[in-house]
């Protein structure tokens, strides 16, 4: 089994045989990125729940002395919810954001000299979940694992000055390793708010260290980018998934396109951006962890007709050693263990191979063996791939 982050692919290679994109110079959506299920992916089209009242996700202050109670109940009943007073400052979330733009609006012969390889994590390229369908998202990605040093030097090559190289690079690599610190920080904190609303204390989790700070802990930074579109209402920013972390942190520029689905209801309700908050995704390791109580939540973006959309997202999971199963502290006889010990390594093999069947295919019991305990996450068969 593979250790280390960077290794989690290395069986499980995804090959995409498709050209990339020059998405601005396109007038016509091309038939490899028509959608022939179009479904009803339109922002604001679907922003009721299944009794026709409007929900929308929870916005919860972290300064507010009930945090913790409000986003136990946030996570339970939606897996997601948005932070505001989160501690990222304002020019850190700015300086993320054009980076990504930068980069993005490089031409696309230049992006592909940091191209993916089929079996790598890092670099750019189309979403790792493109293989599971037939047709191909609006968007691209870059992601980044461990020093985004030798992906840059391919992206900006050495030029003449030396001065200016120099000073750019180490720029673009000091707005990346800033955003990871202060991320890793907030991931901690947001851990221990989430698991704390489960009771959980830091004497339950051993591998989060004798102070609690979870180090040792790995996650990737994701920037998306989505390209205003010719044709949105046939076209898939980035198809319906969960994450295969434990919490994903989301930052998005302000134009709207992140759709979540609620357990229980039917439809896809819009997480607006809203000015400095952030948006934190409960991931599968985390309904591992806490034995089926906070479901993982399926979220896909959709595109525009004319504003180009940008998130970057930071995928954080445990330490590479670490194997994730229910906590004892919620497993008992009437709550039996739901899910099988994995590292995360293991569950992203996992992944890239079953895709919308990973968390089944760790799961101990069905939810009809279970003689009516079932686990609250029972979407994952529900995402329609190919
Ligand atoms: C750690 C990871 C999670 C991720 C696969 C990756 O190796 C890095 C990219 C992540 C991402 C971002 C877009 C959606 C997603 C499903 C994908 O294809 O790549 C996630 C992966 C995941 O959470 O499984
Ligand atoms: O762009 C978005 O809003 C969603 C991105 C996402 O789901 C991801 O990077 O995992
Ligand atoms: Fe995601």
């Amino acid at each position: 089994m593979p250790s280390r982050l960077s290794d989690a692919f290395k069986s499980h290679p995804v090959h995409i045989h498709h050209k990339h994109l020059d998405f601005n110079s396109v007038q016509e959506l091309p038939d490899s990125y028509a959608w022939s299920q179009v479904d009803d992916h339109y922002p604001n089209c679907h922003d009721v729940d299944s009794f026709g009242a409007s929900e929308s996700v929870p916005i919860i202050d972290l300064a507010d002395p009930n945090a913790l109670k409000l986003i136990g109940h946030a996570c339970k009943t939606w897996g997601v919810f948005q932070v505001t007073k989160h501690g990222i400052s304002k020019n850190l979330l700015d300086d993320i954001e054009s980076l990504g733009r930068t980069l993005f609006s490089l031409p696309v012969q230049d992006k592909l000299k940091a191209a993916r390889s089929p079996e790598g994590v890092s670099g750019y390229g189309f979403a790792r979940i493109s293989s599971f369908f037939p047709k191909l998202m609006w968007s691209e990605g870059f992601t980044i694992v461990g020093s985004p040093h030798d992906h840059f030097r391919q992206l900006w090559p050495h030029d003449h000055s030396e001065f200016w190289y120099c000073l750019t690079q180490t720029m673009h690599v000091g707005i990346i390793e800033e955003y990871k610190k202060e991320m890793n920080r907030l991931a901690g904190k947001l851990m221990w708010l989430m698991l704390g609303s489960l009771g959980i204390s830091k004497s339950d989790i051993k591998w989060a260290g004798p102070k609690g700070e979870f180090k040792g802990a790995t996650a990737a930074l994701q920037l998306n980018s989505y390209p205003a579109c010719p044709d949105p209402d046939r076209a898939m920013g980035l198809a319906a998934h969960t994450d295969s972390t434990l919490l994903t942190i989301l930052h998005q520029n302000t134009t709207s396109g992140l759709q979540v689905q609620r357990e229980g209801t039917a439809g896809w309700v819009t997480v607006p951006p809203i000015h400095g908050a952030l948006v934190i995704n409960v991931g599968d390791l985390l309904h591992i962890l806490s034995n089926g109580m906070y479901p993982s939540v399926l979220h896909r973006a959709v595109v525009n007709r004319s504003c180009h959309r940008l998130s970057i997202a930071y995928l954080y999971g445990p330490p590479e050693s670490v194997q994730i199963s229910p906590l004892s502290r919620l497993v008992s006889r009437s709550h039996p263990p739901l899910y099988r010990s994995v590292t995360w390594n293991e569950y992203l093999g996992t992944k890239a191979k079953h895709f919308n069947k990973a968390l089944s295919s760790v799961r101990l019991f069905s939810p009809v063996t279970l003689n009516g305990f079932a686990d609250v996450n029972d979407h994952h068969n529900r995402v329609k791939v190919g």
